[in-house]
């Protein structure tokens, strides 16, 4: 069983007690600027910039950190969005947290969970995100295609998680406008920026996608990387949460990039 089969495990049995509980936060969708335009017409690589406590390969990253404090010190620096992990068991995160950081940041506001039922966009949605995350390894076509056609639906941009070309092909059956690769294997929990650049070879024959590499940056050299691969974001975690500095971290990470064609 992989780690992502055990959340997987862990979601559906607390899916009927999510369910009975209704969201207790009712944040309008506020109007916050599209992450994919900012992907699109900027011309440095953008940092999705994460609130990330703890995690199955690391453990505890930064427990204590105050997710009001640290949202704000991504966006005074230049993050043109912030992630928010909401996933309890694994890695410490709470729609609380996502809810306060709603309440005081403006960007767009990804809610970084293993979504596999539309109640969990209803959460997200009420609870001030205004991106969602849908892992295609974690669920089948037709789920996937339904919560995608529901997240739009709502008016949430959805961010399309991949791992492989396989995962990849099944992806792009939705048309999405965000594709992340993860760089992260969930098996071995190794990062490889190699797999950014193996599946941005399909990725950037797309005109009008916004691509993102995900997980494992950590020095200028890995942003330097993925950007030469094609990506025009980058979601950072750990780095961020355990820099003694973290508008020095973001801005290494800031490379320029070439133009689009738009
Ligand atoms: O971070 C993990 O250990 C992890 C394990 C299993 C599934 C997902 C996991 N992380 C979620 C993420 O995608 C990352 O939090 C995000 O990409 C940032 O990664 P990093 O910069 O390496 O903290």
């Amino acid at each position: 069983m992989t780690i992502l089969d055990m959340i997987i495990e862990h979601k559906k049995a607390i899916l009927p007690k999510l369910k009975e509980s209704k969201p207790q936060w009712d944040i309008p969708l506020k109007k916050r600027p599209s992450l994919y335009d900012a992907l699109r017409k900027s011309d440095t690589l953008q940092i999705i910039a994460e609130m990330k406590r703890a995690s199955p390969s690391k453990g505890i990253i930064n427990e204590n950190a105050d997710p009001v404090k640290q949202a704000k010190r991504y966006a005074q620096a230049g993050a043109a969005c912030i992630s928010v992990l909401t996933e309890e068991k694994f890695f410490k995160g709470s729609f609380e947290d996502l809810a306060s950081i709603a309440n005081h940041v403006d960007t767009p506001i990804l809610n970084k969970d293993f979504i596999i039922d539309k109640a969990q966009i209803d959460y997200a949605l009420h609870a001030g995100a205004s991106v969602i995350l849908l892992i295609v390894a974690a669920l089948d076509d037709e789920t996937l295609s339904e919560l995608y056609e529901y997240a739009i639906s709502l008016g949430l941009e959805v961010l399309v998680e991949v791992h492989s070309e396989e995962e990849l092909k099944r992806a792009l059956c939705l048309h999405p406008k965000l594709i992340g690769v993860n760089n992260r294997d969930l098996k071995t929990f190794q990062v490889d920026l190699a797999q950014t650049e193996k599946l941005s070879e399909t990725i950037n024959r797309i005109d009008d996608i916004a691509f993102i590499s995900e997980s494992g940056i950590f020095e200028t050299v890995d942003a330097e990387r993925v950007a030469k691969a094609g990506a025009r974001g980058i979601l950072v975690g750990e780095s961020l949460m355990r820099s003694g500095n973290v508008e020095e971290t973001l801005k290494s990470f800031q490379i320029k990039l070439p133009p689009l064609r738009m």
